[in-house]
């Protein structure tokens, strides 16, 4: 045996003998573990040439998982499975396959840089520890990501696996060409946010017609970064409070979404009169036939959650994107909206020439066909989802027959177009409208 390889048994057989003791220190009265430990610890730095780094599984105060150590387990997840001769599995992703990890007390061994580590697994009392060592890279596309909602002020996620992305979103090319520019300027930022002393924060405010892809599109964003996605359901929340605790307890390299942000309570009309708003209540207590609890259950007020926005919050650290969908903007508080606090505002519209191609592309699998041309013209004159669109191509059985769903499409586009003209006495749609709509968007695609 080499000097260099026995140094490396010895440090092993240390680093073992040291998990054994935090261990079993447990058991020993606290006195006595101390003094033991705190003459071992000497002892052992003498003839123990190597750094041990603990990562605790749980941190902070509020006791929140350590991004640092789901990184490693990510790191480790294959590395385990071939050296570890226990190994602890749970479902993992599609609920399909079984994922392993190291179980309680193995150790692996790993090489960075040429220089040796020991990852090895532990627990603590009531604390989960690994003694890892560092320098890593971690890979970001190996990291399992996840989608929390909260019920109330607490957390809890599921593995998020939403196959949305910005390939398969459909929408005017140029738009989605920005918007992917601006995650990436954005989530490369980080020293530009520090240096002008702002929390390195991006809010997106996605606004237009059910059906027309908004939250597709916070899938297709958090599948581009790599991020976790944290649902926020204001409703469930009771007070200021917890939203700050909700907010706080979020981790970097995420996106937190408020969808449907005009339904959601009293936010848009905060600013009205106190009377006015109590009058309100009573008639809807009256009307729903509620408990006068459960009509006081909520009471995040919009400058709770604005000034939270405004960046108390840039203590945390990381990267955050802030997402509100709605499908009435004209609905929403200017104070909300106005520049500044959503940085950006991106109207997801009816389904346009473009759109409807990729979509055929992804369903279909045809860049072109003769029907097209007739679609084109209909699209230019008829108000018709994304979502409606990709119902109609949608596959109803193995026999894909392109003209078909073609003409089932045509068929719907010609029916639309005949409600139209006969609701033409409605003074929200004139024939026009969706090309209004459509050089409208570029300009209501704003950004600071
Ligand atoms: N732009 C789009 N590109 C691709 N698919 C889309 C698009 N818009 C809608 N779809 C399809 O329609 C379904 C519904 O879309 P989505 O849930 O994203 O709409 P939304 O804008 O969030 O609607 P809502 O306002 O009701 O929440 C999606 O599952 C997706 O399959
Ligand atoms: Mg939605």
């Amino acid at each position: 045996m080499k000097p260099g390889e026995m140094f490396a048994h010895i440090g092993s057989i240390v680093a073992s003998l040291m998990f054994v003791w935090a261990m079993f220190k447990q058991f020993f009265p606290y006195q006595l573990s101390n003094q033991i430990e705190k003459h071992s610890q000497r002892l052992v730095t003498l003839v123990y040439p190597y750094i041990q780094i603990t990562f605790h599984e749980f941190t902070g105060e509020r006791l929140m998982r350590s991004e640092a150590y789901s990184a490693i387990e990510n790191y480790l997840s294959s590395k385990a499975s071939t050296q570890a001769k226990r190994l602890k599995a749970d479902i993992g992703k599609n609920n399909q396959s079984l994922v392993l990890s190291m179980d309680d007390h193995e150790e692996v061994a790993d090489e960075f840089n040429g220089v040796k580590l020991w990852w090895a697994y532990g627990k603590h009392i009531s604390k989960s520890q690994s003694t890892i060592s560092f320098h890593h890279p971690m890979s970001d596309e190996k990291r399992q990501r996840k989608l929390y909602t909260n019920s109330g002020a607490y957390w809890s996620h599921v593995v998020f696996e939403h196959p949305a992305t910005f390939q398969t979103l459909a929408m005017d090319p140029k738009e989605k060409e920005m918007i992917i520019d601006d995650l990436i300027t954005f989530s490369k930022a980080g020293e530009f946010y520090a240096r002008i002393g702002r929390a390195w924060k991006r809010g997106y405010l996605l606004y237009g017609p059910p059906g027309t892809g908004k939250s597709t599109m916070i899938a297709a964003m958090a599948n581009f970064l790599g991020y976790d996605l944290y649902d926020l359901e204001l409703t469930a929340v009771k007070d200021n409070t917890e939203l700050r605790k909700l907010l706080i307890e979020t981790s970097s390299k995420s996106i937190i979404v408020i969808e449907d942000i005009d339904c959601s309570l009293d936010l848009t009309g905060q600013r009205r009169k106190k009377k006015e708003e109590v009058e309100e209540k009573d008639q809807r207590q009256k009307q729903q036939g509620m408990q006068e609890r459960e009509v006081k259950s909520s009471q995040v007020t919009l400058s709770g959650l604005l000034n939270f926005i405004d960046g108390l919050w840039s203590a945390c650290g990381g990267e955050r994107l802030i997402v509100f969908t709605t499908n009435y903007v004209e609905k929403l508080d200017p104070a909300l909206v106005r520049k500044g606090r959503m940085d950006k505002h991106i109207e997801l519209s009816y389904c346009g020439y473009e759109a409807f191609k990729l979509l055929a592309r992804n369903y279909l699998n045809i860049e072109s066909h003769n029907l097209f041309g007739r679609i084109c013209e209909l699209l230019k004159e008829t108000k018709i989802t994304p979502a409606e669109v990709a119902e109609h191509l949608m596959p109803k059985n193995a026999f894909r027959d392109a003209d078909l769903y073609l003409k089932s499409l045509i068929q719907a586009l010609e029916l639309a177009k005949e409600d139209a003209r006969k609701s033409q006495h409605d003074p929200h749609w004139t024939e026009n409208d969706s090309e209004d709509k459509a050089t409208e968007k570029s300009t209501n695609y704003t950004s600071t």
